[in-house]
Protein backbone atom coordinates (compact mmCIF):
# COMPACT_ATOMS: atom_id res chain seq x y z
CA UNK A 1 0.00 0.00 0.00
CA UNK A 2 1.60 2.95 -1.03
CA UNK A 3 0.61 6.47 0.66
CA UNK A 4 2.14 9.71 0.21
CA UNK A 5 2.00 12.44 3.51
CA UNK A 6 2.41 15.30 3.06
CA UNK A 7 4.38 16.83 6.37
CA UNK A 8 3.27 20.43 7.00
CA UNK A 9 1.99 21.01 3.59
CA UNK A 10 6.54 21.35 2.40
CA UNK A 11 6.53 19.80 -0.55
CA UNK A 12 10.30 18.50 0.36
CA UNK A 13 9.13 16.67 3.46
CA UNK A 14 6.86 13.94 1.00
CA UNK A 15 7.70 10.65 2.11
CA UNK A 16 5.88 6.90 1.40
CA UNK A 17 3.76 5.67 4.31
CA UNK A 18 4.40 1.50 4.40
CA UNK A 19 2.77 -1.42 5.49
CA UNK A 20 5.73 -1.29 8.13
CA UNK A 21 4.71 2.27 8.77
CA UNK A 22 1.05 1.08 9.19
CA UNK A 23 1.73 -1.67 11.77
CA UNK A 24 4.35 0.74 13.75
CA UNK A 25 0.97 3.02 14.05
CA UNK A 26 -1.18 0.25 15.50
CA UNK A 27 1.73 -1.01 17.61
CA UNK A 28 2.13 2.06 19.46
CA UNK A 29 -2.03 2.39 19.67
CA UNK A 30 -1.41 -0.93 21.56
CA UNK A 31 1.60 -0.10 23.66
CA UNK A 32 0.16 3.41 24.57
CA UNK A 33 -3.29 2.35 25.51
CA UNK A 34 -3.64 -0.65 27.08
CA UNK A 35 -1.35 -0.79 29.89
CA UNK A 36 -2.45 3.22 30.81
CA UNK A 37 -6.12 2.45 30.85
CA UNK A 38 -5.45 -1.15 32.83
CA UNK A 39 -3.69 0.46 35.26
CA UNK A 40 -5.91 3.43 35.82
CA UNK A 41 -8.56 1.67 36.22
CA UNK A 42 -7.23 -0.84 38.65
CA UNK A 43 -5.83 2.54 40.70
CA UNK A 44 -9.58 4.23 40.24
CA UNK A 45 -11.02 0.80 41.90
CA UNK A 46 -8.54 0.64 44.85
CA UNK A 47 -8.90 4.30 45.68
CA UNK A 48 -12.97 3.81 45.85
CA UNK A 49 -12.62 0.76 48.30
CA UNK A 50 -10.62 2.59 50.27
CA UNK A 51 -13.05 5.46 50.63
CA UNK A 52 -16.19 4.19 50.77
CA UNK A 53 -17.98 7.20 51.12
CA UNK A 54 -16.67 7.95 47.60
CA UNK A 55 -18.05 4.05 46.34
CA UNK A 56 -21.35 4.92 47.82
CA UNK A 57 -21.61 8.40 46.09
CA UNK A 58 -20.54 6.72 43.09
CA UNK A 59 -23.16 4.53 42.99
CA UNK A 60 -25.85 6.41 44.04
CA UNK A 61 -24.97 8.48 40.76
CA UNK A 62 -25.11 5.76 39.15
CA UNK A 63 -28.38 4.93 40.09
CA UNK A 64 -29.97 8.52 39.63
CA UNK A 65 -29.03 8.19 35.97
CA UNK A 66 -30.17 4.61 35.29
CA UNK A 67 -33.21 5.03 37.85
CA UNK A 68 -31.65 1.56 39.25
CA UNK A 69 -33.04 -0.32 36.18
CA UNK A 70 -30.38 -1.37 33.56
CA UNK A 71 -26.44 -1.56 33.33
CA UNK A 72 -24.78 1.69 33.42
CA UNK A 73 -23.25 3.23 29.99
CA UNK A 74 -21.00 4.72 27.92
CA UNK A 75 -23.84 7.80 27.21
CA UNK A 76 -24.31 8.07 30.90
CA UNK A 77 -20.79 9.32 31.54
CA UNK A 78 -21.68 12.90 30.59
CA UNK A 79 -24.38 13.07 33.43
CA UNK A 80 -22.36 11.99 36.36
CA UNK A 81 -19.85 14.54 37.66
CA UNK A 82 -19.09 12.49 40.65
CA UNK A 83 -17.84 9.57 38.59
CA UNK A 84 -15.87 11.57 36.51
CA UNK A 85 -14.22 13.78 39.58
CA UNK A 86 -13.25 10.40 40.68
CA UNK A 87 -11.20 9.43 37.74
CA UNK A 88 -9.82 12.78 37.11
CA UNK A 89 -8.27 12.39 41.01
CA UNK A 90 -6.94 9.15 40.50
CA UNK A 91 -5.47 10.07 37.37
CA UNK A 92 -3.83 12.94 39.03
CA UNK A 93 -2.66 11.01 41.97
CA UNK A 94 -1.65 7.40 40.01
CA UNK A 95 -0.89 8.72 36.75
CA UNK A 96 -0.42 5.34 34.75
CA UNK A 97 2.38 7.62 32.15
CA UNK A 98 4.61 9.33 34.84
CA UNK A 99 6.53 10.78 32.73
CA UNK A 100 7.16 12.20 29.10
CA UNK A 101 9.89 13.62 27.37
CA UNK A 102 10.51 16.47 24.91
CA UNK A 103 13.45 17.88 23.23
CA UNK A 104 14.00 21.45 23.91
CA UNK A 105 14.03 24.02 20.69
CA UNK A 106 16.04 26.60 21.83
CA UNK A 107 18.24 27.94 24.48
CA UNK A 108 16.29 28.60 27.67
CA UNK A 109 16.43 29.21 30.98
CA UNK A 110 14.20 26.94 33.75
CA UNK A 111 14.97 27.69 37.30
CA UNK A 112 18.41 29.66 36.87
CA UNK A 113 19.42 26.31 34.98
CA UNK A 114 21.00 26.96 31.34
CA UNK A 115 19.16 24.34 28.65
CA UNK A 116 20.38 23.86 25.34
CA UNK A 117 18.45 23.18 21.88
CA UNK A 118 18.22 19.53 21.31
CA UNK A 119 18.46 18.51 24.96
CA UNK A 120 16.27 15.62 25.77
CA UNK A 121 13.97 17.02 28.76
CA UNK A 122 11.93 14.94 31.17
CA UNK A 123 8.87 16.23 32.58
CA UNK A 124 7.73 14.72 35.72
CA UNK A 125 3.84 15.02 35.35
CA UNK A 126 3.36 12.89 38.80
CA UNK A 127 5.45 15.63 40.80
CA UNK A 128 3.24 18.11 38.96
CA UNK A 129 0.31 17.05 40.04
CA UNK A 130 1.65 16.62 43.24
CA UNK A 131 3.02 20.30 43.77
CA UNK A 132 2.07 21.83 46.90
CA UNK A 133 2.03 25.02 45.23
CA UNK A 134 -0.57 23.74 42.97
CA UNK A 135 -3.06 21.68 45.11
CA UNK A 136 -3.79 21.90 48.57
CA UNK A 137 -3.66 18.49 50.64
CA UNK A 138 -2.04 16.68 47.30
CA UNK A 139 -1.34 13.71 48.39
CA UNK A 140 -5.15 13.31 49.54
CA UNK A 141 -7.72 11.53 47.53
CA UNK A 142 -10.19 14.72 47.22
CA UNK A 143 -12.61 14.16 44.37
CA UNK A 144 -14.18 17.39 45.64
CA UNK A 145 -11.31 19.87 44.26
CA UNK A 146 -12.73 19.03 40.90
CA UNK A 147 -15.45 21.29 41.49
CA UNK A 148 -13.95 24.43 43.04
CA UNK A 149 -14.24 27.18 40.85
CA UNK A 150 -12.14 28.93 42.51
CA UNK A 151 -9.39 26.62 42.09
CA UNK A 152 -10.32 25.69 38.64
CA UNK A 153 -7.34 27.83 36.51
CA UNK A 154 -4.36 26.82 38.73
CA UNK A 155 -5.81 23.38 38.10
CA UNK A 156 -6.76 22.97 34.84
CA UNK A 157 -2.78 23.87 33.89
CA UNK A 158 -1.98 21.56 36.30
CA UNK A 159 -3.56 18.34 35.36
CA UNK A 160 -1.42 16.65 33.26
CA UNK A 161 -2.44 12.80 33.47
CA UNK A 162 -2.32 13.09 30.08
CA UNK A 163 0.37 15.27 29.14
CA UNK A 164 -0.78 18.38 26.35
CA UNK A 165 0.19 19.89 23.87
CA UNK A 166 0.31 18.88 20.19
CA UNK A 167 2.23 15.75 21.51
CA UNK A 168 -0.13 15.14 23.86
CA UNK A 169 -2.02 11.42 24.29
CA UNK A 170 -4.39 11.87 21.42
CA UNK A 171 -5.92 8.94 23.53
CA UNK A 172 -7.76 10.77 26.09
CA UNK A 173 -11.33 10.78 25.16
CA UNK A 174 -11.13 7.04 24.03
CA UNK A 175 -9.53 5.96 27.53
CA UNK A 176 -11.86 8.63 30.03
CA UNK A 177 -15.03 7.00 27.76
CA UNK A 178 -14.03 3.21 28.61
CA UNK A 179 -12.61 3.52 31.89
CA UNK A 180 -15.40 5.89 33.47
CA UNK A 181 -17.77 3.05 31.70
CA UNK A 182 -15.89 -0.06 33.53
CA UNK A 183 -15.44 1.55 36.99
CA UNK A 184 -19.08 2.54 36.65
CA UNK A 185 -20.25 -0.82 36.01
CA UNK A 186 -18.32 -2.77 38.62
CA UNK A 187 -19.71 -0.12 41.01
CA UNK A 188 -22.96 -0.67 40.05
CA UNK A 189 -23.08 -4.20 39.97
CA UNK A 190 -20.68 -5.53 42.92
CA UNK A 191 -19.81 -5.09 46.67
CA UNK A 192 -16.14 -5.78 47.04
CA UNK A 193 -14.29 -7.54 49.33
CA UNK A 194 -10.52 -6.33 49.81
CA UNK A 195 -7.88 -9.31 49.34
CA UNK A 196 -7.89 -12.76 48.57
CA UNK A 197 -9.65 -14.17 50.87
CA UNK A 198 -12.34 -11.18 51.14
CA UNK A 199 -11.11 -10.41 54.76
CA UNK A 200 -8.30 -7.51 54.03
CA UNK A 201 -9.19 -4.14 55.85
CA UNK A 202 -7.42 -1.39 53.65
CA UNK A 203 -6.17 -2.09 50.29
CA UNK A 204 -1.93 -0.93 50.22
CA UNK A 205 -1.62 1.96 47.60
CA UNK A 206 2.27 1.74 47.56
CA UNK A 207 3.06 2.04 44.12
CA UNK A 208 5.65 0.40 41.81
CA UNK A 209 7.02 0.20 38.50
CA UNK A 210 6.25 -1.77 35.13
CA UNK A 211 8.38 -0.32 32.72
CA UNK A 212 7.61 2.68 32.22
CA UNK A 213 3.70 3.04 33.35
CA UNK A 214 3.33 3.59 37.37
CA UNK A 215 1.49 0.73 38.58
CA UNK A 216 0.40 -0.70 41.92
CA UNK A 217 2.86 -2.64 43.90
CA UNK A 218 0.54 -4.98 45.34
CA UNK A 219 -2.03 -6.00 42.15
CA UNK A 220 -5.38 -5.60 43.20
CA UNK A 221 -7.46 -8.22 44.94
CA UNK A 222 -10.49 -8.65 45.76
CA UNK A 223 -13.39 -10.56 45.39
CA UNK A 224 -17.09 -9.25 43.94
CA UNK A 225 -20.30 -9.98 45.71
CA UNK A 226 -23.29 -9.57 43.89
CA UNK A 227 -25.05 -6.44 44.30
CA UNK A 228 -27.33 -5.96 41.20
CA UNK A 229 -27.69 -7.95 38.53
CA UNK A 230 -28.80 -5.77 34.95
CA UNK A 231 -29.71 -9.08 33.17
CA UNK A 232 -32.88 -10.84 35.28
C1 LIG B 1 -5.59 6.30 31.21
C2 LIG B 1 -5.16 6.10 30.00
C3 LIG B 1 -4.02 6.85 29.37
C4 LIG B 1 -3.08 7.67 29.93
C5 LIG B 1 -2.94 8.08 31.40
C6 LIG B 1 -2.21 8.13 28.86
C7 LIG B 1 -1.16 9.01 29.05
C8 LIG B 1 -0.34 9.46 28.02
C9 LIG B 1 0.75 10.41 28.19
C10 LIG B 1 1.16 11.09 29.50
C11 LIG B 1 1.33 10.57 26.98
C12 LIG B 1 2.51 11.50 26.65
C13 LIG B 1 1.90 12.86 26.26
C14 LIG B 1 2.88 14.01 26.19
O1 LIG B 1 4.07 13.76 26.05
O2 LIG B 1 2.45 15.19 26.24
C15 LIG B 1 0.63 9.72 26.04
C16 LIG B 1 0.94 9.61 24.71
C17 LIG B 1 0.30 8.80 23.83
N1 LIG B 1 -0.84 8.07 24.07
FE1 LIG B 1 -1.82 7.91 25.84
N2 LIG B 1 -2.63 7.58 27.68
C18 LIG B 1 -3.74 6.80 27.94
C19 LIG B 1 -4.49 6.08 27.02
C20 LIG B 1 -4.23 6.03 25.67
C21 LIG B 1 -5.05 5.34 24.69
C22 LIG B 1 -6.35 4.60 25.01
C23 LIG B 1 -4.42 5.48 23.48
C24 LIG B 1 -4.79 4.97 22.10
C25 LIG B 1 -5.75 4.15 21.84
C26 LIG B 1 -3.21 6.27 23.70
C27 LIG B 1 -2.30 6.60 22.73
C28 LIG B 1 -1.20 7.41 22.92
C29 LIG B 1 -0.22 7.72 21.87
C30 LIG B 1 -0.23 7.18 20.43
C31 LIG B 1 0.71 8.59 22.44
C32 LIG B 1 1.93 9.22 21.76
C33 LIG B 1 1.52 10.56 21.18
C34 LIG B 1 2.69 11.28 20.53
O3 LIG B 1 3.84 10.99 20.85
O4 LIG B 1 2.43 12.18 19.71
N3 LIG B 1 -3.14 6.59 25.04
N4 LIG B 1 -0.38 9.08 26.69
Amino acid sequence: MDILLDVHHDPHAEFKITRTHIKAFFLDLFIAGTNTSAEGTQWAMAELLNNPEAFEKVRKEIELVTENGRLVEESDVGKMPYLRAVMKETLRLHPPAPVTTRECRQQCKINGFDVAPKTAVAINLYAIMRDPDSWDNPNEFVPERFFLQEEDERMKLNFVPFGGGRRGCPGTELAFIFIHTAVAAMVQCFDWKIGEDGKGKKVNMQSGSSGLSLSMAQPLLCVPVLHFNPYV
